[in-house]
């Protein structure tokens, strides 16, 4: 999965048309998404993986938590062994073709079959160079390897992950703290704090599993932030993210966010999409926004945005900086919409006196999707021998 970082145009692979599955192998695919969505969303795809006993029995359920840590199949064997499983002989049911690269843990394909796994489902392919994927290896070494089980699951599962990665530009997770009247700032523009301590809490987590943090300029003349990630007592903790401005206006040399690393980067541009270019080169690969209204709104209207996070306050302002900006949209045809997202900790979640609603961009509607019309998309159950994704919108992945 961490080779996300690898994007190619190369498309992915058929799925294997003549494989049929068993029913505990469709089980355990529909268990393997399950998981897979417990993880974070971000710089890696969700990833899940149960290992089957030769008699069909699920054996150990595993998934990926984000970026440097197990892939999901190395999760699932890294339990099977501290429960004493022998695993010879085994299946392994993935929703992503196991990797074939060295990142940060090793080759997944390799630890399959040191594991004596002999089958192994997944669902839809790497969409590295299919050559250099995980199932060629793991054929070459004598393993059983079919795929296409659930993939139109698995590929709803991380589309936006997918369509980052295809446009080779970070995934993009954006931060809204508002009151219920959907202001992020008072009129004399105290702002500190909307939110409750459970949501700054939860805010802070995300700081230090991004890669980086931007605001706008304003953000910065108004609250001159630090954007670290700290933990209760107010210290710093753990990995901490690249700091960006972004805007025509340079920042104050005093600034709080240079802090001590000077780990800040000025994006001198007002287009989302440059700025998004600039933290790409960097090394971002998942960034969150934060604010203000403008920056928040710049990136909605570009269509740039993969997930959001609303934390709501049960405060009223009923005047102030609103949280959004003017989208563009002047006729309710034209609204924006999103789709509730149960993945990653969940749609709705209560922290403290505040609501978190996590959301991500609502799929494309086809013209058969209008109120009355029966789609077949939404009435029927998800193929197990769909095609993969085409070529056109596909690049890199993998786990
Ligand atoms: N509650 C919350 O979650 C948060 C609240 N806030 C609050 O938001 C307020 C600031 O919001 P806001 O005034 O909207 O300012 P922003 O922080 O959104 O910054 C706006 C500035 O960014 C630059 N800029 C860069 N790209 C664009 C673009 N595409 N469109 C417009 N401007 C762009 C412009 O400055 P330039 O001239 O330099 O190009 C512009 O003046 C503050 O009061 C702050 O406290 C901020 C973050 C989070
Ligand atoms: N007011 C507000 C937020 N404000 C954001 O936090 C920034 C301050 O960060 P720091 O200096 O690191 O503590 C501020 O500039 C703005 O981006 N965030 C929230 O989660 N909830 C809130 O109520």
């Amino acid at each position: 999965m961490s080779g996300s970082h690898l994007a190619t145009t190369a498309p992915l692979g058929e799925p294997d048309a003549g494989a049929s599955f068993s029913a505990a192998e469709r089980a355990a695919m529909q268990a393997a998404l399950a998981a897979a969505a417990q993880g974070p969303r971000g710089a890696n795809p969700l990833v899940g993986a149960v290992v089957l006993g030769t008699d069909g029995s699920p054996l150990v359920t595993g998934y990926h938590r984000g970026a440097g840590t197990a892939h999901a199949e190395a999760d699932a064997i890294a339990q099977a062994q501290a429960a004493g499983l022998d695993l010879r002989g085994a299946s392994m049911v993935v929703t992503l073709e196991p990797c074939n690269h060295c990142g940060r843990t090793g080759p997944c394909a390799r630890a399959i079959i040191n594991a004596g796994i002999t089958d192994v489902i997944y669902a839809i392919d790497d969409p590295h160079d299919p050559a250099a994927g995980g199932a060629v290896t793991l054929r070459a070494a004598g393993v059983r390897v079919r795929s296409g089980l659930a993939a139109d699951a698995a590929l709803d599962l991380n589309r936006r992950w997918f369509d980052a990665v295809a446009a080779k530009r970070p995934f993009v997770t954006l931060h809204i703290a508002q009151t219920l009247d959907s202001r992020i700032a008072a009129d004399d523009g105290t702002s500190q704090w909307i939110s409750s301590p459970e949501s700054l809490a939860d805010n802070h987590a995300l700081r230090g599993r991004i890669d980086a943090i931007l605001v706008g300029t304003q953000t910065v003349l108004v609250d001159n932030p630090r954007l670290t990630a700290r933990n209760s007592d107010g210290e710093e903790s753990g990995k901490q993210p690249l700091r960006a401005v972004m805007g025509y206006r340079g920042i104050p040399e005093d600034a709080a966010i240079h802090g001590a690393d000077g780990n800040v980067l000025h994006l001198a541009t007002r287009d989302p999409r440059e700025a998004l270019d600039q933290l790409f080169q960097s090394g971002v690969r998942h960034l969150m926004v934060e604010g203000g209204s403008r920056i928040l709104s710049a990136f909605l209207t570009a269509g740039l945005v993969d997930e959001l996070i609303v934390y709501l306050a049960p405060t009223l302002l009923g005047s102030g900086t609103p949280a959004l900006d003017d989208l563009g949209i002047t006729t309710l045809a034209d609204a924006q919409q999103w789709e509730w997202d149960s993945a990653s900790g969940g749609a709705v979640q209560m922290l403290g006196r505040d609501l978190r609603l996590h959301l991500r961009p609502a799929r494309p509607a086809s013209p058969a999707s209008a109120p009355g019309v029966e789609s077949p998309a939404a009435t029927s159950t998800s193929s197990d021998t769909t095609p993969h994704r085409n070529g056109a919108d596909t690049a890199a992945g993998g786990n």
